[in-house]
């Protein structure tokens, strides 16, 4: 641009020819490149830190700084992270697109994760996770394959859980008492016996140093590396006897197999187990955790989801023992549980709103609503689903938790053209979703069906939205709650 600016001025034979083909080569490509926008577009949030940049007001209140820059540069723009652009979107179309393109991977998530897990990079093999692991994944998680791995779930997580309904009154972890049953029965269902399935108190103290781990900011790291002490040999223990043949498993041994076929060695396999397992539980645990938030701060959407449990397991299934047997993937996916299904995706619409950062592997154009943003090849991309999932048009009162807001898909998990992204899009939709919903329904209707829960220390403060941001790698954190669980009527004694 700058070289046109001196046409005014004289200028000698030679410069003259230059600046024909100056003029030339820019008109050529002006025609070439007439969709590209010019380079204040997406708009650069400022920021006072060169190289910086918005990282940490960013890293501190994702949520928050999004919202801020959102409604001062409109739904596309950028922000310098640690010495790299990223091109932050927010409209449907554009978010979608990010999720479908072959253009745009996430960037190498398996190996940052397994670094934040582990404490030190994967070691070098041939072997990429997402090709060797992805297709076992769609194996094992698709919807048919869980009908039946899924079959004696109910009944194991009822098996944990039902000591509680001996006891007059219990006070006990929420995230504890949600969480517990799942991880173990979901552990011993996907890697089999000599699966260390009950570590989930370790797992819980790693997870809650994994923002922090995997952002590089400062924690408190002894209780982390303490439990990460004691859950990586008895993993390494567990894939040194993969083969014993009481060690069946529908994922563990095949996952075992895939890796040791690559030339990864057992320690690092396990090592690369683990870091599957925190994909595997922690965004149930913060889904799980959140719904109950929602549910306990808002007594009449409980009365609801509760008073629909105790009719389908007393009208549809017989009773409680009959709800065991037949706690299928189909059933629990339909009618019975309208509203609870859309507590469920009312809790996530909410919080889980989470995508990583892209990379583009070529050059392409992206569709922003009536805008097209020239993306080019390295360039980092971030989808502001937050922005989305709370856009009023879309969705009215979009800051609070309307349990039946989707109530319309009839309990099946849907979402008739409603963006709603928290299990993602296109190529990149969650693999686990199917069990995810799983596992968080058998869940909500075994605790509501079985116990009065009140928070202790009288009515909940609201949780929503939480008021000290923590900086979150998934699901928003907030401190742990403390439960008075009271075994209801049907539920005593059993
Ligand atoms: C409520 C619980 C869950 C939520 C909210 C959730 C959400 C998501 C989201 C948003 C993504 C896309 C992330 C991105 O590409 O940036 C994703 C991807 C993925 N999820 Fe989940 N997930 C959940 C449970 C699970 C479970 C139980 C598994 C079981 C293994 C799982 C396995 C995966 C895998 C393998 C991917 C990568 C897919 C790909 O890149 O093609 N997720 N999940």
């Amino acid at each position: 641009m700058s070289s046109l600016l001196v046409i005014g001025h004289r200028v000698p034979f030679k410069g003259r020819v230059s600046l024909a083909l100056v003029v030339i080569v820019y008109a050529a490509s002006a025609l070439i490149f007439r969709r590209k926008p010019s380079s204040s577009f997406p708009p650069l949030v400022p920021s006072a830190l060169p190289w910086v940049g918005s990282a940490l007001s960013f890293l501190s209140n994702p949520r928050g700084f999004l919202a801020r820059c959102h409604k001062r540069y409109g739904p596309v723009f950028k922000l310098l992270l640690g010495g790299r652009e990223v091109v932050v979107v927010s409209s449907a179309a554009a978010i979608s697109s990010i999720y479908a393109s072959e253009d745009a991977a996430p960037h190498a998530m398996h190996d940052q994760i397994f670094r934040a897990f582990i404490g030190r990079s994967p070691k070098h093999t041939e072997f990429n996770v997402e090709k060797e692991i992805f297709p076992l994944l769609d194996q094992v998680f698709s919807k048919r394959a869980l009908e039946v791995l899924t079959q004696p779930l109910a009944r194991m997580v009822f098996a944990r859980i039902k000591h509680h309904t001996r006891i007059q009154s219990a006070q006990l972890s929420l995230m504890t008492f949600l969480a517990e049953p799942l991880y173990f029965t979901v552990n011993v269902m996907l890697f089999g016996n000599g699966y260390p399935s009950d570590s989930f108190d370790d797992f819980r103290i790693i997870d809650e140093s994994m923002p922090e781990r995997f952002l590089g900011s400062p924690y408190w790291f002894l209780p982390s590396v303490q439990a990460r002490g004691r859950l990586l040999p008895r993993g390494i223990d567990y894939v040194k006897k993969i083969h014993i043949p009481e060690n069946n498993s529908a994922l563990g041994s095949d996952f075992i197999q895939t890796l040791q076929s690559n030339g990864v060695s057992p320690e690092e396999a396990a090592c690369h187990l683990l870091t599957f397992t925190w994909g595997l539980h922690a965004n149930t645990q913060g889904a799980i955790f959140w719904l109950f938030l929602f549910l306990l701060s808002d007594p009449v959407a409980l009365t609801a989801v509760r008073d629909e449990i105790d009719r389908a397991i007393e009208h549809e299934f017989g009773d409680l023992h009959g709800f065991l047997v037949d706690a299928n993937l189909k059933n629990l996916d339909g009618p019975y549980f309208t509203l609870l299904t859309s507590a469920i995706m009312e809790a996530m619409r909410l919080t889980a709103t989470f995508m990583g950062i892209r990379v583009a592997n070529s050059d392409f154009e992206l569709r922003n609503s009536d805008t097209i943003i020239s993306v080019r090849k390295g360039e980092h991309l971030l989808g502001n689903v937050d922005a989305l999932h709370m856009d009023e048009s879309v969705y009215p009162n979009s800051r609070a938790f309307v349990y039946d807001r989707f109530a319309y898909c009839e309990g099946k998990f849907r979402m008739d053209g409603k963006p709603w992204f928290s299990f993602a899009a296109g190529r990149h939709l969650c693999k686990g979703r199917y069990l995810a919903m799983y596992e968080l329904k058998i869940s909500a209707i075994l605790s509501l069906y079985l116990f009065d829960i009140t928070p202790v220390g009288g009515p909940p403060p609201p949780w929503w939205p939480p008021r000290a941001q923590k900086a979150n790698l998934g699901f928003p954190r907030i401190e742990n709650i403390i439960v008075q669980l009271h075994p209801r009527d049907h539920a005593e004694g059993r």
